[in-house]
């Protein structure tokens, strides 16, 4: 399978003249990566796929697909494929029916449609179930069937918008690992649109942080949480300590801080709730007037403080960032 890079270049799309939902966005996503777009709901993530995908065309800036400028070009001349959270299967049509759809649109071959349906569905690890309807199969399977039918028509970059967010949480992870480990395998250029930012950490190559219709922050998934740019990026992923007490806000992630004796410490404080996480737990200490978020890593069986402790914070100022905004 051959992967293709993507350019976006200052993109912007309203909706009735008024809400605009991709505001210049620039981006470059490269030939076999897996990128995520991710960001909280109405940011503008599956307009931009959309876009990408020609479903919608923006009202101004161009779209650019293995070096060529497709803006123009039709959704069905793209070579593209494309899953939903709703897996969009033909409810009535048998895996290998559902799977063959894009080939047969193309008048792809009888031969050539079997062998590359089987190959698809090998892919996904549903050899097997080719003769059956989608109703009989289970959210995670139903799924896989709607990879196998994006990936048969060997697409030159695909497009996944919110795939695994009908799923519940265990079968989800395991998703994740499946479908990261058909990208790599494939290696074919990969657009995740996720509001979920442990899903795109876990995922991605990079990852673009929306808000608002813009991207506040493109970068690998450990530059993104341990080196946020803005306020929003750094409360965005994962828990923060925002500290609004220089000229720039600083930032502070909860496992820098460390629970030590009072007299060791720089501020003392009280555990106001002790959350158990398993094999951590996240603390909210009220010290020096605020509330700070400790996570502290135990191998114990249960949260070694409680509500009501009197603690110790300390951390290290190279673990503070400072943000830009
Ligand atoms: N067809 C449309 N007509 C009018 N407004 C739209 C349309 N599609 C999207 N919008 C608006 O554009 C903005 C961005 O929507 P978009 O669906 O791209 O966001 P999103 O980040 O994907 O959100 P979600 O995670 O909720 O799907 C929102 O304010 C939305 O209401």
């Amino acid at each position: 399978m051959t992967s293709a890079s993507i350019k976006l270049e200052s993109v912007t799309k309203s909706f009735d003249g008024k809400v605009v939902a991709v505001d210049g966005v620039t981006l470059e996503i490269k030939a076999g990566e897996f990128f995520s777009l991710l960001g909280p709901s109405g940011c503008g993530k599956t307009t931009s796929l959309r876009m990408i995908a020609g479903f919608e065309s923006p009202d101004s800036g161009r779209v650019h697909v293995g070096g060529q400028d497709i803006t123009d070009v039709p959704v069905h001349h793209r070579d593209m494929g494309m899953v939903f959270q709703s897996y969009a299967l033909f409810p009535h049509r048998t895996v290998a029916e559902n799977v063959a759809f894009g080939l047969r649109m193309r008048g792809v071959s009888r031969s050539e449609i079997d062998r590359r349906v089987a190959a698809a569905l090998a892919q996904v690890a549903l050899t097997g179930f080719e003769h059956r309807r989608p109703a009989q199969l289970s959210g995670g399977q139903q799924q896989r069937v709607a990879l196998a039918r994006a990936i048969v028509i060997e697409p030159r970059v695909l497009l996944c918008d919110e795939p695994l967010g009908a799923l519940d949480r265990k079968l989800r992870q395991q998703m994740q690992f499946e479908l990261k480990e058909l990208q790599q395998r494939l290696g074919v250029t990969l657009v995740f649109v996720t509001h979920d930012q442990e899903e795109a950490l876990a995922m991605s190559d990079r990852i673009a942080v929306m808000n608002r219709g813009k991207v506040e922050q493109v970068g690998s998934p450990t530059e993104i949480y341990e080196r946020p740019r803005t306020r929003f990026v750094a409360d965005f992923i994962g828990e923060i300590n925002l500290l609004d007490d220089g000229s720039k806000p600083r930032a502070l992630r909860p496992e820098k801080i460390r629970l030590v004796p009072t007299a060791q410490a720089r501020l003392a404080g009280t555990v106001e709730t002790a959350n158990f996480l398993g094999g951590a737990t996240l603390y909210r200490v009220s010290a020096g007037g605020r509330t700070y978020l400790a996570r502290e890593t135990h191998s114990g069986e249960r949260s070694p403080r409680a509500a009501g402790d009197a603690v110790g914070l300390a951390w290290n100022d190279t673990d503070i960032v400072t943000l830009e905004s």
